[in-house]
C-alpha cells in the first residue's frame, strides 16, 4: 500500500475532482427513484398534466448531469491511473537496470520482466477501478440504505438482513485471495522464463529436434499457471452468484411484506417501485464493491511484488577510501567469490597490473576467468579480499565513473535491433573519427564496408544477420571506441580466424600500448605475449608467470599450448 501512497500523492487533487463528481453523479442517481415516487404517490393523483411534464424534465435534467458528471470521473480516473502506472513504470525499470546483479540473480529475469508488464498493469487496474467505483458504489450503498431507510423502515430491515451475511462473504473471500493472486503471478513467472528460453533458443531447438520436449515443458508451466488462476478465480467467482443468491431472497422478502403493506394501507405503490429501484441500486453497488475487492486482491498482490523490487537494499553501498593513488591501475588482493555462499567460484586470486601492461587468463571451463572479470567491472563485490583500482578500493568509486574506464567485451555480448553504428557507439557521443579508428583496429572495417548502408546498415536483435566473427569484431568496436584506460576482453576472438586474430592482437599493442589489458582466452596464441598469464583451475591459480615459463612450470599450460601449436605459431 505504501507504493499507492507513494505513486499517488502528486494525483491527489486530480483524484480528489474525480471523486467529487463522482459523488454528484451518485447522488443524482440515487434522487431519480425518490423523484419518481413522489410524481406517482403524489403528483399523478393530482391529474395536473404541466406538473407532470415539468417533473419529467426535471428528472431528465438530474439523469443528463449525472451521466455528465460520471463521464467526466471517468475519464479524469483514467488519466490518474494512467499517470501513477508511468511513473510505476519507469522508477521500477530504472530500479530493474540498476539492480546488483547478485539482487536480479535473486529476483530472477522472468520475474522481473512480469514485475514490469502484467503486475504494473494490474496496478494501473486497481488504481482505475478504485477510482471508478470506489466512491460511486460506497455512496449508492450507504445512500441507499439510508432513503430507503426513511422511506420505508420495515422494508428497509427486511433488506439489510441480508447484509451481515454479503459482508462475511466478500471479507472472508477477499483476504483468501491476496495469496492466490500471488500465487498466479508467480506461475506467470515460471511461464515467462520457459517462452523467453523458447524464444531466444530457437534455432537450438530446432537444430536439435527438441520442439516436442519444449512443447511439453511448456504444457506443463501452462497447466500450472492455469491451475492457479482457476483456484484464485473459483474463490472469487463464487462471491457474486452468494451475493445474487442473498439479495434475490431480500428482494422476495420486500416484495411479500411491500405486497402486504400496501394492501393493508400503510405503505403506496410509489414507494414500493422506488423501494425495488432502490433495491437494484444497492445491488449493483454490492456487486461493485466485491468486485473492487477481487481487482484489489489482485493488484495489492501486484503492488507488493513491485514494492519489493523498488525497495531491494541495493548492497552496492560506494565506501570511502582515500588512499594515496599509486601506478598499479588494476590489482586483486587475496580475493575470494561465490556466487551463491557455498563454494567459492574464484578463490585466493592476486595479481596487479601497471600501465601498458597485459595479463592473459587461461583455464578449463568454469573454471573462473569471467568471473574475475565480473568481480572487476564491480557487477559484484568480493567476498573476501580487496580490489583496488589506481590503489583505491573499488568500492569507493561510483559505478558509473568506474566503468567509464572500461572498454570490455563479455563472453555473451549483446547486439541491439539498431545501425552499426549506434551499436558501436552505444550512446555516447563518438565522432566518425573515432568510429572509424576503433573499427580499424577490430578489423571490422572491411565488413561494415561491404555492408549496404555500411554504418547505418540496421542490424537484427542479437545480430543474427551477421556472422559469429563479424558480431565479435562489433563487440572489439565497441570496447575500443572510448580510448579506456582497462581493456577486458573475455574470449572475444575465438570466433576470428588465426590471420585475423594476429592482426587484431598487433593493432590492439600499438593503439592500446599505455592501457592496461585482461585477456580471457582459450587460444594459447591470443595471451602468449602477455605480461603475465595465469593458469586457473576451480577458481584457483594453479600456475603464473610468462609464456616461455609457464612453457616450463606447468604441465596444464604446455599441454593447451602443445595442442593448439598450429594458431601459436602466427602472430
Ligand atoms: N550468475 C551465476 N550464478 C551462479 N553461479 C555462477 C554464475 N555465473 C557463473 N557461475 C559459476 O561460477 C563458475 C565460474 O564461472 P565462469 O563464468 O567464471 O567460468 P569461466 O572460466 O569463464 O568459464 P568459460 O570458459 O566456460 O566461460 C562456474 O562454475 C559457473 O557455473
Amino acid at each position: 500500500m505504501e507504493l499507492l501512497k507513494k505513486y499517488l500523492k502528486p494525483l491527489l487533487k486530480d483524484m480528489s475532482i474525480s471523486f467529487l463528481m463522482k459523488a454528484l453523479g451518485a447522488l443524482a442517481v440515487l434522487l431519480l427513484p425518490y423523484l419518481l415516487a413522489y410524481v406517482i404517490d403524489s403528483i399523478v393523483p393530482m391529474k395536473d398534466v404541466q406538473l407532470i411534464v415539468i417533473y419529467g424534465v426535471i428528472m431528465i435534467v438530474v439523469s443528463v448531469t449525472g451521466w455528465i458528471f460520471d463521464i467526466m470521473a471517468n475519464r479524469l480516473a483514467s488519466r490518474v491511473a494512467r499517470d501513477a502506472t508511468i511513473h510505476i513504470r519507469h522508477d521500477l525499470f530504472e530500479k530493474t537496470i540498476r539492480l546488483s546483479c547478485r539482487k536480479g540473480d535473486e529476483f530472477t529475469i522472468p520475474s522481473l520482466e512480469s514485475r514490469l508488464t502484467s503486475d504494473t498493469y494490474n496496478v494501473h487496474r486497481m488504481i482505475g477501478m478504485i477510482q471508478r467505483m470506489g466512491v460511486r458504489a460506497p455512496i449508492l450503498l450507504i445512500g441507499g440504505m439510508i432513503i430507503t431507510l426513511i422511506m420505508e423502515p420495515v422494508l428497509a430491515m427486511v433488506m439489510l438482513a441480508t447484509l451481515p451475511f454479503i459482508t462475511y462473504l466478500v471479507y472472508s473471500k477477499a483476504t483468501k485471495g491476496i495469496p492466490m493472486f500471488t500465487k498466479v503471478q508467480q506461475a506467470q513467472d515460471r511461464m515467462i522464463s520457459v517462452v523467453r528460453e523458447n524464444a531466444q533458443g530457437i534455432r537450438v531447438i530446432k537444430a536439435l529436434s527438441k520442439a516436442d520436449h519444449e512443447k511439453k515443458r511448456y504444457e506443463h508451466v501452462n497447466m500450472g499457471l492455469a491451475n492457479e488462476e482457476l483456484k484464485a478465480n473459483t474463490r472469487m467467482a463464487a462471491i457474486n452468484p452468494l451475493m445474487n443468491l442473498f439479495m434475490n431472497l431480500g428482494l422476495v422478502g420486500v416484495i411479500l411484506v411491500g405486497a402486504w403493506r400496501v394492501n393493508g394501507g400503510l405503505s403506496e405503490t410509489g414507494k414500493i417501485i422506488a423501494f425495488t429501484n432502490y433495491f437494484t441500486i444497492i445491488t449493483n453497488a454490492m456487486m461493485s464493491i466485491s468486485r473492487i475487492f477481487v481487482m484489489t486482491s489482485k493488484g495489492i498482490a501486484s503492488a507488493d511484488r513491485i514494492e519489493e523490487v523498488l525497495k531491494a537494499q541495493d548492497e552496492m553501498e560506494i565506501i570511502t577510501d582515500d588512499s594515496p593513488l599509486n601506478d598499479k591501475i588494476v590489482e586483486f588482493d587475496h580475493v575470494s567469490f561465490s556466487y551463491l555462499g557455498i563454494k567459492d567460484n574464484v578463490e585466493d586470486i592476486t595479481f596487479s597490473l601497471k600501465k601498458g601492461q597485459t595479463l592473459g587468463i587461461i583455464g578449463a571451463t568454469g573454471s573462473g576467468k569471467s568471473t574475475i572479470l565480473q568481480l572487476l567491472m564491480r557487477f559484484y563485490d568480493a567476498d573476501t579480499g580487496v580490489i583496488r583500482i589506481h590503489g583505491r578500493d573499488i568500492r569507493s568509486y561510483d559505478p558509473k565513473d568506474l566503468r567509464q574506464e572500461y572498454g570490455i567485451v563479455m563472453q555473451n555480448d549483446f547486439i541491439f535491433q539498431d545501425s552499426v553504428r549506434e551499436n558501436i557507439a552505444f550512446g555516447r557521443p563518438i565522432d566518425d573519427e573515432l568510429l572509424d579508428e576503433a573499427t580499424q583496429i577490430a578489423q571490422a572495417r572491411p565488413f561494415i564496408k561491404s555492408l549496404t548502408d555500411e554504418f547505418d546498415y540496421k542490424l537484427n536483435s542479437k545480430g543474427t544477420n551477421l556472422s559469429g566473427g563479424q558480431r565479435q569484431r562489433i563487440f572489439l568496436s565497441r570496447a575500443f571506441v572510448n580510448n579506456p584506460k582497462i581493456l577486458l576482453l573475455d574470449d572475444s576472438s575465438s570466433a576470428l580466424d588465426y590471420e585475423t586474430d594476429a592482426r587484431l592482437r598487433k593493432a590492439i599493442n600499438t593503439h592500446f600500448a599505455e592501457t592496461a589489458k585482461v585477456i580471457v582466452a582459450q587460444r594459447v596464441s591470443s595471451i602468449m605475449h602477455a605480461d603475465e598469464i595465469l593458469v586457473l583451475d576451480q577458481g584457483k591459480i594453479v600456475a603464473r608467470g610468462t609464456h616461455d615459463e609457464l612453457m616450463q612450470t606447468s604441465e596444464i599450460y604446455a599441454s593447451i599450448s602443445d595442442s593448439q601449436m598450429g594458431g601459436a605459431l602466427l602472430e
